[in-house]
């Protein structure tokens, strides 16, 4: 889809008109759903629901995959009517995106009971025979989904999550009533208006030249590595909060530092990753592990790292004990950082 736009210069119109790209209308068209809650009331009409139980999304098993359902207006409105409620429920969805031809889609949790909330949850067995599918963890169906599928539910997971705990405003007690997007809620007495946030965490793959240094937590399952992450601290820069986290939890000071890419995270709060290559200072490489925050901390070979990222069969000593070494998994961006060091390893040293 496409928008022809009329451009005015100084004052002057001008019949020079510019073809906008599907991209610019989409992000024009969300904007105008978050902004006017009639325009969004309207894009229900014709849009798509992805259901959640208790922030888990609804799935349904396809041979190795999980495919995600969704229903429109009509079917969720004739669902609720047969578990005994009013179509008013949508509108506790929330907007998470549109295709290109600007089919809205929303997101709606069924099985929330919040205190300010005159719905309650409906019951999850039934709802999943009804739906003939699965209300899933999403954590533990992350190596299942597409990267498509995966991005969308990790917004609406977030969303969901933020609308349920920020049901009252923190000044006055009072509710908060979110606009039909659920793009921001407002206090019904001072009329505050609070912004769905996101906490800033850096992840750092450091590299000593030959190898990287990978730690894993005592939550992680058995012979998982990854790199480096910490929350930042207000008042930090992203530098700030590289060189401090690395330092807290590995007692190295870094040389070099380069941005890579950035991810949201939805786990377990809502999450911008800013994931960073860095480098210690040459010939200062010995790791002093923060057992407050990580069980083991190591420096390992491209050989290693490469061959986990193959999934080749390489295992771990582990209090006394022998794991596969596993890496974080593809949609996670600490597996992005791994493959371009690894990437950019073996280019490195290929022969002139
Ligand atoms: N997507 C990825 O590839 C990837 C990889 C690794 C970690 N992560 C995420 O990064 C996050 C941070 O990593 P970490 O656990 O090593 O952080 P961390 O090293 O900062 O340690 C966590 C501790 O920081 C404190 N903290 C400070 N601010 C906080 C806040 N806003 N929210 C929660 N705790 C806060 C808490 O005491 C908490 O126990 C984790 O939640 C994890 O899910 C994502
Ligand atoms: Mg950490």
């Amino acid at each position: 889809m496409s928008l022809y736009c009329g451009i005015a210069f100084r004052g002057k119109s001008f019949c020079c008109y510019r073809l906008l790209s599907t991209y610019v209308t989409k992000s024009r068209y969300l904007f105008e759903l978050k902004e006017d809650d009639d325009a969004c009331r309207k894009a229900q009409q014709t849009g798509a629901f992805y259901l959640f139980h208790s922030l888990a999304p609804l799935l349904q098993p396809s041979g190795h995959q999980y495919l995600v359902p969704r229903l429109n207006l009509l079917e969720l409105e004739r669902l609720l009517v047969k578990f005994g409620q009013d179509a008013q429920r949508i509108e506790d969805s929330v907007l998470i995106g549109c295709s290109e031809q600007h089919e809205a889609w929303f997101a709606l949790d069924l099985g929330l009971n919040s205190s300010s909330s005159t719905y309650a949850s409906l019951p999850k067995s039934e709802l999943e025979t009804e739906l003939k599918g699965s209300f899933v963890e999403l954590r533990k169906a992350l190596f299942q989904l597409n990267p498509v599928d995966s991005s969308l539910l990790f917004t609406a997971q977030s969303l969901l999550r933020w609308h349920d705990g920020h049901q009252f405003c923190s000044r006055s007690g009072q509710p908060t009533k979110k606009n039909m997007a659920g793009s921001k809620r407002v206090c019904s007495s001072n009329k505050i208006i609070y912004y769905p946030q996101m906490a800033p965490v850096v992840i750092t793959l450091v590299s000593d030249g030959t190898r990287c240094l990978l730690a894993r937590q005592h939550s992680f399952p058995k012979g998982l590595y990854s790199a480096l992450a910490g929350f930042c601290d207000i008042g930090e820069s992203v530098e700030d909060a590289v060189r401090r986290e690395v330092a807290e939890e590995v007692g190295l000071e870094l040389e070099r530092l380069q941005y890579s890419a950035s991810q949201h995270w939805p786990f377990p709060n809502s999450s911008l990753m800013i994931a960073c290559h860095a480098t210690v200072k040459p010939g200062q490489t010995e790791i002093q592990v923060n057992l407050r925050e990580l069980e083991a901390a190591a420096w390992f070979s491209y050989a290693e790292v490469a061959a986990a990222l193959k999934r080749k069969g390489t295992y771990i000593q582990q209090q006394n004990q022998s794991f596969p070494f596993l890496l974080p998994p593809k949609l996670a961006i600490a597996h992005q950082l791994i493959k371009e060091w690894v990437e950019k390893h073996a280019y490195s040293s290929l022969p002139n």
